[in-house]
């Protein structure tokens, strides 16, 4: 794919240009450090480092052209330099410029949310695959192109990595993509360019205020995936959500709801959440779903809206959708041969939290005890830590308070900044356990038969990440050893 500077720069106004227009372009990047010649360099400012810092390296490796805001005060000789207001959104925009606009060769359904994305996203990919449809998947798990798989770094990737997958997920044949759209992406423009046929949002609870300092911030990145859908697409809201019409407020799509209180184009009723499954009543049906818990209620009507949005077979979806299970590590179960039930969950969010241990509660036979283990992310929203460390408590019989992902932090550090959550009447049920793994072998031997252990916080991730060093890690692999060896 070679092309011109200025053809790859289509649709972006230039505010300045220094050298040739015409220069070919061998290839796109916007990280000094994976420079190749020919290359274009598009400097973004970052929220580390500024990309514009970077461009002298970027052009002694042999760059032929630069994006940026500013124009640099010394011009190499040969190389090419454009000026535009927004760094970040032309590289976007270039990036699909590039890859022939992928997005526009497929049907792309986006999925935004506090949490959720995973799950809706990923029923999405599983459903439509087993319609019959070619299919890609952009998720925080792992990403697909039909039935390859594409490990996966971010929820949303960098729009160079994003148009690539969607490239290929065209060269496949994939008549859809189901991605997760992030808050971060979103506010970093990694979506800048793409077309979607269709916004789905699950919900918005307290997360990533790291990022975005303020809830109304938050909100507001939410709100400006919504805002930049076309006419043409559906936008998808969750009726019950506190900002769920909010979401929608500047958007030029059509507008659907889903909901199960308030009054949406799309309703359920719940019949039975047990841990058997879910007996939901869906346009009029009696369904039996395997996932758990008055949440999947949710995501399994959005998934079902979704695919009525995209005129399928409403028999025919009810039928499928019914045999799926959950994304790997979501409410993710096994019993235990002494009778213990151990549930693996990405719950790290306050209401994630709350939902996947009121769903215990609700499926619970009555006498036995709920153990939970839950540390927090270091280097996140802090202002997480006290409210996941009260949910706990307040849900559960014993709560082990352990490390997640430390990142650059002290493990002791992040623990205590949650047990200032526990309250003086809930400190006896906790423990404090720094090391992960013996926090869960903990759990296990405090389980008698019935009880119910919650791992919280790391679902499918396969390592722990400390002090930059990612080491394996599994809660499941943790559990399933201990629990067959006790058992
Ligand atoms: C906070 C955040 O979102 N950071 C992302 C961001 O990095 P950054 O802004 O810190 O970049 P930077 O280091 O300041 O560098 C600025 C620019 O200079 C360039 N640079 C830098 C150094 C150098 O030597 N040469 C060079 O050219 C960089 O390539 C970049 O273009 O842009 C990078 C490239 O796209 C991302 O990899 C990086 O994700 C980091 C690793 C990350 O952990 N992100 C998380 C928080 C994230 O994005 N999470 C969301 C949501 C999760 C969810 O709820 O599901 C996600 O979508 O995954
Ligand atoms: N609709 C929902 N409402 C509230 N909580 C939910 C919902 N769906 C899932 N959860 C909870 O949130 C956790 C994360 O779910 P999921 O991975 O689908 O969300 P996500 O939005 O993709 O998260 P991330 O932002 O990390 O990518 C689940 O393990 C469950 O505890
Ligand atoms: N996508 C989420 C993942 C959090 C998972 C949790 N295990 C942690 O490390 O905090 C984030 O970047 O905030
Ligand atoms: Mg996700």
């Amino acid at each position: 794919m070679r092309r011109t500077f200025t053809e790859l720069l289509s649709g972006i106004t230039i505010l300045d240009l220094q050298g040739s227009g015409t220069v070919g372009i061998g290839n796109i990047c916007f990280d000094s450090r994976q420079v190749k010649p020919g290359s274009l360099f598009i400097a973004v400012k970052g929220t580390v480092s500024d990309g514009h810092d970077y461009i002298g390296k970027a052009v002694e490796l042999g760059v032929s052209a630069v994006v940026c805001e500013t124009m640099p005060a010394v011009l190499a000789e040969g190389v090419s330099y454009a000026v535009v207001a927004d760094s970040a959104i032309a590289l976007g925009l270039i990036a699909s410029e590039f890859y022939d606009h992928p997005s526009e060769s497929m049907k792309v359904v986006g999925v935004t949310g506090t949490n959720g994305k995973t799950t809706v996203a990923t029923l999405l990919f599983k459903l439509f695959k087993e319609l019959g449809y070619k299919v890609g998947l952009v998720s925080t798990v792992e990403n697909y192109i039909h039935n390859s798989v594409v490990p996966s770094t971010h929820t949303t990737p960098d729009p160079i990595a994003l148009n690539t997958l969607l490239a290929e997920m065209v060269a496949a044949g994939c008549d859809y993509c189901f991605m997760e759209v992030s808050s971060h992406a979103v506010a970093q423009h990694r979506i800048a360019g793409l077309q979607f046929t269709g916004g789905v949002f699950t919900n918005l609870t307290h997360d990533h205020l790291d990022f975005h300092k303020t809830f109304d911030a938050y909100l507001k990145a939410k709100r400006g995936f919504f805002d930049s859908l076309p006419k043409s697409a559906f936008a998808l809201t969750n009726a019950d959500d506190r900002n769920g019409q909010v979401m929608l407020q500047n958007t030029k799509a059509y507008k659907k709801s889903y909901g199960l209180k308030n009054m949406a184009d799309f309703k359920v009723r719940i019949i039975e959440d047990e841990l058997s499954g879910l007996i939901l009543e869906i346009d009029g049906q009696e369904v039996w779903f395997k996932l758990i818990g008055n949440f999947n209620a949710y995501n399994l009507l959005s998934v079902y809206a979704t695919a009525m949005l995209l005129e399928q077979d409403s028999n025919r979806v009810l039928t499928i959708l019914s045999r799926l299970s959950s994304a790997e590590g979501r409410f993710d179960y096994i019993t235990a041969p002494n009778g213990v039930i151990a549930i693996v969950d990405y719950a790290h969010t306050p209401d994630a939290v709350q939902n996947v241990l009121s769903t215990i509660q609700s499926v619970r036979k009555g006498i036995e005890q709920v153990i939970t283990v839950i540390g927090c992310g270091g280097d996140r929203d802090r202002t997480k830590r006290k409210p996941m460390a009260q949910i706990a408590c307040d849900w559960s019989d014993k709560v082990i308070l352990t490390s997640d992902n430390p990142r650059s932090e002290e493990p002791m550090e992040i623990i205590r900044e949650m047990e200032a959550g526990v309250s003086p009447e809930n400190k006896r049920k906790v423990l404090v356990i720094a090391d992960r793994g013996e926090a869960i072998r903990t759990a296990c031997h405090l389980a008698k038969a019935g009880d119910i252990i919650l791992v919280a916080g790391k679902g499918h991730e396969k390592y722990q990440e400390i002090k930059g060093v990612k080491h394996p890690f599994d809660d499941k692999k943790v559990l399933t050893e201990q629990l067959i060896q006790v058992g």
